[in-house]
């Protein structure tokens, strides 16, 4: 991926101009910055939510804008809210996600991922009645799944305890190992793994 000559202009404000970077494949890029410097607006631009003030995203050296949904299938968005959906239990808040990104796995594999992100006992209870932290393990579990060569990650760490942090570091490694490309944000000192090759970018 590149960012060239990425800008970012939100209610009059002028957040970021002139960004350049290029993100080969199998590295994190850690976006970090005060609130408001624009972390969400730049990780919203990557995933083609929000146009640009100025410059584009090229993802394998084509404009995301013209790539659309096909770019779209390429990639795993994961927002500041986890995006379940309250009434549905954890199982099928994860088959949904899965779907809406073209993916029908086995009950099995959908539980097994639910047990890896620590929620074995509570892949059929509605999402409202389990804890935050429970509930963005349910919304990361799909990561575990995705074959999407790019996870987009604003703030993964909320709300995670050490084990599901622990976790949720083993998982963006192995993605990255695989040749997968990260960009996140987190306020957390959370350290990744010393083998995980890392960009960081201060807006
Ligand atoms: N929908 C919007 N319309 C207009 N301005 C917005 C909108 N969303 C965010 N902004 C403004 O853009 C600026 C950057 O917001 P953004 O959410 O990108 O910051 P951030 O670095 O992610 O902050 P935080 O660390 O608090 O999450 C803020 O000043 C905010 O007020």
């Amino acid at each position: 991926m590149q960012l060239v000559g990425l800008g970012c202009i939100r209610a009059r404000r002028v957040l970021f101009s002139d960004l350049h970077l290029d993100l080969p494949a199998g590295q994190v890029l850690r976006v970090q910055g005060a609130n408001g410097a624009g972390k969400t607006s730049l990780l919203r631009m990557v995933c083609g939510l929000l146009s640009p003030s100025a410059g584009e995203v090229l993802w394998q050296g084509q404009p995301i804008a013209r790539l659309r949904e096909e770019y779209g299938r390429q990639l795993v968005f994961f927002g500041h809210l986890p995006g379940v959906k309250p009434e549905l239990s954890a199982l099928e808040n994860l088959q949904l996600l899965l779907a809406l990104s073209g993916m029908r796995p086995k009950a099995s594999a959908a539980l097994a991922a639910l047990q890896a992100a620590g929620l074995a006992g509570h892949e059929h209870a509605p999402v409202r009645t389990l804890s935050q932290g429970q509930r963005r393990r349910a919304a990361l579990a799909r990561l575990v799944l995705s074959h999407a060569p790019l996870w987009v990650l604003d703030e993964p760490f909320n709300a995670l305890d050490q084990v599901a942090t622990q976790w949720l570091l083993g998982l963006i490694a192995r993605h990255v190992a695989g040749g997968g490309l990260v960009v996140l944000t987190s306020h957390q000192s959370v350290t990744l793994e010393p083998t995980v090759p890392q960009q960081v970018l201060t807006l």
